[in-house]
């Protein structure tokens, strides 16, 4: 049925249509012919879809395929099978002249910033334009636009050797977007620069994502990035996709050990070594369990282990710990010892209260 669209106001519209994917990879598999060796299968079948104006991060270890990734969505590489769409266009069916068309719609960042040292900032960022076969004389108005977006107006005819490595970046992210692209791939974008550098190269990219609707692909190995700038993850290992979900749920609620070991630093998840060291799998005389709670949502900061005492009687002594926030959202970690005899009484009014509780272990 045709709904005229008018029937609808803007935000229920919104909400009742799902963001239109502008990345999609369908089924898509790569594998590499080996040099010395057996063939090496670098992506296995992976079903990706990035909505429209989102930011979606890709995490995963070295060698888990995320340059892979990046590449078959920019048309660098083919994929051995599957299809790989940005924008309507199947970058993967495209032969090379379309491709470099298509191409325009999809702006790159790197980790080394790829600029021509012999050229200024200004000639960087006119590079794509120049290519692209703009009209000269309306380059330098456009350029200067882009310059003044980044804040670098004032460092227009720098050589990259005159730059910091901050400087540099935003002059790889104007250059980006110089075509006006539907999306932005960003390959460890931040991974060469300090981390107030970083801060700032992630906040301006969020400004570029909430002002211009800009989609942004990111691939990283830090979850750091991630929690800063995405809304969504995706977690890669071994070539496919692990775990997939919105950067709270994931944070909060990893369920796939590979995330987990991501987030061990990161969220006060790993345990001090004086708990780590004497965790035990089974309860022994005198000993007590060991429970992770994770407060998340609205009872993130209610003072559960205080009516835990009050209500029920019953002591814990607080191992290890850490409160933040994740996505704008409240959440924290407590690890917790319980004694053996309460510990079924404790999870239940834990559970009652909606937390999540994760039994690790038993110390003397
Ligand atoms: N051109 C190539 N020829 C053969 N094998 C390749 C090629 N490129 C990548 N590989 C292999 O494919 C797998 C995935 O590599 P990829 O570079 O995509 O991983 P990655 O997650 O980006 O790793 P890193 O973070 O170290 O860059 C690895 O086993 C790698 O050795």
């Amino acid at each position: 049925m045709n709904v005229p669209l008018g029937h609808f106001g803007d935000s229920t519209l919104q909400r009742l249509i799902p963001a239109e994917p502008i990345v999609r990879l369908e089924a898509v598999s790569k594998v590499y012919p080996g040099r010395h060796g057996a063939p090496v299968a670098a992506l296995e079948g992976i079903d990706l879809a990035v909505p429209k104006g989102s930011v979606l991060g890709v995490i995963g270890r070295s060698g888990a395929g995320k340059s892979t990734l990046i590449r078959l969505v920019n048309g660098l590489e083919k994929p051995t099978s599957g299809r790989v769409i940005v924008d309507g266009a199947e970058i993967s069916a495209l032969p090379e002249s379309a491709l470099r068309h298509a191409r325009r719609s999809i702006g790159m960042i790197f980790q080394h910033f790829n600029l021509l040292s012999s050229r200024t900032a200004a000639e960087n960022v006119a590079l794509p334009l120049e290519v692209a076969g703009y009209d000269r004389a309306a380059i330098p108005a456009r350029v200067d636009e882009l310059l003044a977006l980044v804040g670098l107006s004032d460092k227009r005819n720098r050589y990259p050797s005159e730059l910091s490595g901050g400087q540099k970046q935003r002059v790889g992210i104007a250059r980006a977007l110089a075509t006006n692209p539907k999306v932005l791939l960003s390959d460890e974008a931040t991974s060469a620069l300090d981390p107030e550098t970083t801060r700032s190269i992630l906040d301006l990219l969020s400004r570029i994502n909430a002002e211009l609707g800009l989609t942004i692909l990111l691939i990283t190995h830090e979850m750091a990035v991630i929690r800063s700038i995405a809304k969504e993850v995706a977690v890669i290992d071994g070539g496919r996709i692990v775990e997939r979900g919105d950067v709270f749920d994931v944070f909060t609620r990893p369920r796939h050990a590979v995330t987990r070991s991501f987030l061990a630093d990161e969220t006060g998840r790993s345990l001090p070594p004086y708990v780590a060291d004497r965790l035990r799998p089974e309860a022994t005389p005198g000993s007590q369990a060991v429970v992770r709670i994770g407060f998340r949502g609205p009872h993130a900061t209610d003072p559960v282990l205080a009516r835990l005492a009050r209500d029920l009687n019953i002591e814990t002594n607080i191992l290890a710990g850490s409160v933040d926030e994740i996505a704008g959202r409240p959440c924290g970690t407590l690890v917790v010892g319980v004694p053996e005899a309460s510990l079924e009484k404790t999870l239940a009014f834990l559970t009652h209260y909606g937390l999540d509780t994760e039994v690790l272990g038993h110390v003397a």
